[in-house]
């Protein structure tokens, strides 16, 4: 299970405002984030991930605590067992697709699950190139691939699908289907897009100016 307890004060086009969400998400959950743009999405991305501080609150996930203001416990990012892919492509463009999921892996482990995954994303072909002669779909792909290499306990999708046609779109959901089957890892996906958010996630919260306003299954959320 995870814990987020959040407080942050965040500046608005509007002025200020308090971003405060208090969830739990289930172990496996495949839980989408969707609201107005400036609503606070990514902000809850980033308190998850460790690179935006909250100014009160708290985050365990499983039995480790990730952020507990209370005690001043803050664990940094790179302890933080997160994969995250965003909308820009973060690939290193000086390695190939092979080597960009290499260096995401600990010095010595094996290379299996490198193989196991060019598989899946159908990029073994693919795999001595470098990313400028890919397209935005397959690097994302890569992107993706490299984000769940650790096997992570939390993946995190920050509107990855955003720059792509909608021929591509639709590949990457069934590839994103897959994975989550596959691995299991609990998934919070960040979309504006409410068809994306209902093919993918079986729980959705709307956050509007800072707050939950709801939460449930996507099929039985209507636009007001
Ligand atoms: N470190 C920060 N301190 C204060 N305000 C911030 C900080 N980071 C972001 N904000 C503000 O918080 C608000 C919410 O931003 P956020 O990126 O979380 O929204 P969002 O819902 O993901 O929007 P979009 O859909 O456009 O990406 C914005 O007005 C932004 O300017």
């Amino acid at each position: 299970m995870i814990h987020l307890q959040l407080k942050k004060n965040l500046s608005g086009a509007d002025g200020p405002f308090t971003l405060e969400v208090d969830l739990a998400i289930a172990k496996g959950e495949f839980m989408a984030l969707y609201g107005p743009s400036g609503a606070g999405k990514t902000s809850v991305l980033r308190m998850l991930a460790g690179f935006m501080r909250p100014d009160a609150g708290l985050i365990r996930v499983g039995n480790e605590t990730w952020f507990q203001s209370s005690k001043g416990l803050y664990l940094p990012p790179q302890k933080r067992s997160i994969g995250m892919v965003f909308q820009a492509y973060s690939l290193f463009p000086n390695m190939s697709v092979y080597e960009n999921l290499a260096f995401a892996l600990p010095k010595g482990a094996s290379t299996d699950s490198i193989r196991e995954l060019l598989a899946l994303i159908e990029l073994e072909g693919l795999q001595d190139k470098r990313p400028h002669i890919l397209s935005g779909g397959q690097k994302q792909r890569v992107a993706l691939a490299r984000a769940i290499l650790r096997k992570p306990d939390i993946l995190l999708l920050d509107e990855p699908l955003s720059a792509l046609d909608t021929k591509m779109r639709g590949k990457l959901q069934d590839m994103l289907r897959t994975v989550h089957a596959r691995y299991g890892m609990s998934t919070l996906l960040v979309s504006h897009d409410l068809l994306e958010v209902q093919r993918l996630a079986s729980r959705m919260c709307l956050l509007e100016g800072g707050s939950i306003a709801y939460d449930g299954a996507p099929g039985d959320f209507h636009l007001g």
